[in-house]
């Protein structure tokens, strides 16, 4: 089967998921490189944080990680000398560092790191760095936990992040590394290990060297994806000459693994494919392991099994007979659960040792990046991989329901997945060309970058081709997300900048008059002119690419917008709307999730929010912190409004007298909301929220258009892409007004369980309710 782990490594231009896994810290964090070290018996795994300069999203750091074969040392010796060179170069020379390491080889290699490196080296247990790690990853990591069956017709299913502990205890890991080592992890901190076994990742190593003729175990893994184990396991079917249903073995099950071989004769025993017998020694290590994982599992009665170690990497055949093992002794009771980063567990509790990292933990928020785009470091067994830091992010505590998921479309449907892989890329080039027009405009002549950009994100939609699920669930949001990725990645900021500008200077220019003719409107009428309006302007979506082509022929106007924007016959109920405004109690504070620059925000949100002010209503803007297509982000609205302060004393006291309008960043650099993540600020602001606003076809289609809120909720946007409009039963350009009453305003108790936070969760041990 084709996979995501089986990506072709040598691209220079793609960061494929199994092999580079960065994990992005926030901007301003500077600090000198910090390194954990997992040496172990075949590999030496390195985790360590850079500033992230490259990328212009406001990402400050990055996790990087990179492994070496132990017997080659000195390989990794020379690469972690590059990296504090580096970093002497760009931070300065500092006293000695302290180097975290683990493993056996912190021990063995102490001195010659010691003397080799210049550095303090602080051993830490190996068992204990492994839990850290699994708990960070369990944790912090979107979709970090999978489980992988191939008899589904999507193998692989991810959890979402574990956030409460009781979900999480008590759980076993079983690390297959060169040897094995099964952990049970009863409550934070509290781990004991259960047992092990020798055979393990380098047994499979070891005797596969001895039987093929492929010299990396990279090549001995593709041998046996090409083998028939059948060739020379005894099957239940060769002794039985079928199943024996009595004690429901089938005839294909594994009788005696290489039992086959013995009756052969001695000059056939020569003849036996390397792949064959690949296959079934894999098939030998990861059935026994299964095998004593499940034993392990009931004797300690535990449900959670986790896989980690570096002989898992992502490699189906390993994962589905680990899985088929656990789900067959456990009679379908319990799944096998792996992860993405599984080979760095070790190495990453090394890192989070470092004084001040566990707790750091908690004021971070961490995005995993799929990109890069320097040459890969050959020394290494592969390269890097990447997960970014970024500004802690919270749950939007107005969500009613604990089932909460921002996507609106299950893109398991196959043809779906063509769709939207499809119109991503067809789109590609118009980003190509914002991206040359952005350079041009800002003086760089760097055609390389554009090209390396339209490269790497083809190559990742060709990846999500084959496997559609390899970063993660597919959503639009993801393919959206991704493509900011690799836009950021390339150093490109915000390419849509020049639209933006002229939309928002024509537009301002025509404010002033449109709040004359609105102020002067009976006030029965200014509601439904003022929906309109904001229909309209999320017209100016140069994301949707029927508008891109129309606003790029320069066929739209505000007044044609209006004209083409008709209301939605399913979803539009402004009516109740204009009723709950006419007779419920006054809502306090709206928050108002805005969409796009331009028109959208200057002629159809600032003369909403300010009808809502005018009413007596508070209202928050809460806008991108970073760039992605025309949407308007936080610096850009707050030049916005001051603009308007000038000509507009109703702005101008809401916002500078009585701080009855405020803009807040909501952490985002899509066009999609996904309001698991929000920032920490915005989600403080909005506790007293009794009135939540989405608007936009990224943030109320794409993803919340089922959302529940606890109190009052009202979703704008147009349908501007007709697959979107079909799925949901709407014609294209119609506008949806959806208003639905909250809990709250239909009496209910506003209460809401929050969740526990990682470093409550590794501090106390216990579980309790905060932000
Ligand atoms: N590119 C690779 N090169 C070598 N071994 C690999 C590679 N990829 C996966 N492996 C497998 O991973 C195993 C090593 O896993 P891991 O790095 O987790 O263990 P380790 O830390 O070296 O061992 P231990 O913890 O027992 O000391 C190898 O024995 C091999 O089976
Ligand atoms: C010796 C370690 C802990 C080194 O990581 C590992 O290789 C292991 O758990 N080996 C199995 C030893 C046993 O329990 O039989």
């Amino acid at each position: 089967m084709s996979s995501r782990f089986s990506f072709n490594a040598t691209d220079a231009h793609i960061i494929e998921l199994s092999k580079y896994r960065q994990i992005a810290f926030p901007q301003n964090q500077r600090r000198p490189v910090q390194i954990g070290i997992d040496i172990g018996g075949s590999l030496a795994k390195v985790v360590w944080y850079s500033q992230n300069k490259n990328s212009y999203a406001a990402t400050g750091g990055r996790l990087n990680f990179t492994k070496f074969e132990t017997e080659n040392i000195e390989k990794c010796i020379e690469f972690l000398k590059e990296i504090i060179k580096k970093d002497n170069n760009e931070n300065g020379s500092m006293s000695k560092r302290i180097l975290k390491a683990t493993g056996g080889g912190a021990h063995k290699f102490n001195k010659l790191l010691n003397d080799e490196l210049n550095v303090i080296v602080e051993t830490e247990d190996e068992m204990e760095c492994l839990i850290i790690g699994l708990n960070f990853l369990v944790h912090k990591i979107p979709y970090e936990v999978f489980t992988y069956s191939e008899t589904e017709a999507e193998p692989m299913v991810f959890e979402e992040k574990v956030i409460d502990e009781e979900e999480l205890y008590p759980y076993i890991l079983v690390n297959i590394g060169s040897g094995v080592s099964i952990i049970k992890v009863t409550e934070n901190g509290k781990f004991e290990r259960i047992g092990g076994s020798s055979l393990g990742g380098g047994t499979l190593w070891g005797l596969l060297s001895l039987v093929t003729n492929a010299q990396t175990f990279d090549e001995m893994l593709e041998l046996s994806k090409k083998g028939h184990n059948e060739n020379v396991d005894m099957l239940v079917g060769d002794i039985y000459g079928g199943d024996y249903s009595k004690i429901g073995l089938k005839n294909t099950a594994i009788a005696s693994s290489c039992g086959k071989i013995f009756r052969k004769k001695p000059e056939d025993r020569k003849k036996v494919k390397e792949e064959d017998i690949s296959r079934s020694l894999l098939y030998m290590i990861s059935n026994n392991l299964s095998q004593i994982a499940y034993l392990m599992a009931q004797l300690h009665q535990v449900k959670r099994i986790y896989f980690g170690g570096c002989f898992i990497r992502g490699h189906p055949v390993i994962m589905n007979s680990l899985s088929f093992g656990i789900r067959f002794w456990s009679k379908g009771t319990i799944k096998a659960l792996f992860l993405r980063h599984e080979g760095y567990l070790g190495a990453l509790g090394a890192f989070l040792k470092h004084h001040g990292n566990i707790q750091e933990q908690e004021l971070l928020g961490f995005s995993e990046n799929f990109t890069k785009a320097e040459r890969i470091n050959t020394t290494a067994v592969n390269a890097v991989g990447l997960i970014d830091i970024v500004p802690k992010l919270t749950y939007f505590p107005l969500i009613s329901s604990d089932e909460y998921h921002p996507d609106t479309f299950d893109l398991t449907n196959p043809e779906l997945q063509k769709y939207w892989i499809d119109t991503f890329d067809k789109n590609l080039h118009k980003m190509v060309d914002m991206a040359l027009t952005w350079q041009s405009t800002h003086y760089v002549n760097n055609i390389e970058n554009t090209k390396i950009f339209e490269d790497i994100y083809r190559k990742h939609l060709q990846v999500l081709r084959r496997e559609p699920n390899a970063y993660g669930p597919l959503s639009v949001r993801s393919l959206l997300i991704l493509r900011e990725q690799c836009l950021h990645e390339m150093g490109f900021g915000d390419i849509f900048e020049h639209v933006k500008q002229e939309e928002k200077e024509s537009a301002l220019e025509t404010l002033p008059n449109l709040l004359k003719k609105i102020d002067a409107l009976p006030e029965y009428e200014k509601l439904g002119v003022l929906i309109d309006n904001v229909l309209a302007g999320n017209m100016f979506d140069w994301g949707a690419n029927e508008v891109h082509n129309m606003l790029q022929k320069g066929e739209l106007n505000f007044d044609s917008a209006k004209t083409k924007v008709k209301k939605s016959e399913k979803y539009f109920n402004l009516n109740e709307f204009r009723e709950r405004l006419d007779s419920g109690p006054q809502h306090k504070r709206a928050v108002i999730f805005v969409d796009n620059s331009g028109a959208d925000i200057v002629l159809g949100i600032i003369p909403f929010a300010r009808y809502l002010l005018n009413r007596g209503t508070e209202v928050i803007l809460a806008a991108n912190t970073h760039p992605c297509v025309n949407d308007v982000t936080y610096t850009d609205l707050l030049e916005i409004i001051e603009k308007v302060c000038t000509f507009d004393d109703i702005i101008n006291d809401a916002y500078n007298k009585f701080g009855r309008l405020m803009i807040h960043e909501t952490g985002s650099g899509s066009p999609c909301l996904d309001l698991r993540n929000i920032n920490c600020d915005l989600a403080n602001v909005c506790e007293s929220v009794d009135l939540v606003i989405i608007e936009g076809m990224g943030r109320a289609m794409h993803t919340n258009f089922h959302a529940k809120f606890i109190c009052d909720s009202l979703k704008l946007a147009v349908f501007k892409n007709a697959s979107v409009a079909k799925t949901l039963g709407g014609n294209m350009y119609d506008g949806i007004c959806l208003f639905e009453r909250g809990e709250t305003s239909l009496g209910g108790i506003r209460a809401k369980a929050r969740r526990s936070t990682f470093s409550e969760i590794l501090e106390t041990g216990r579980f309790s309710f905060s932000c």
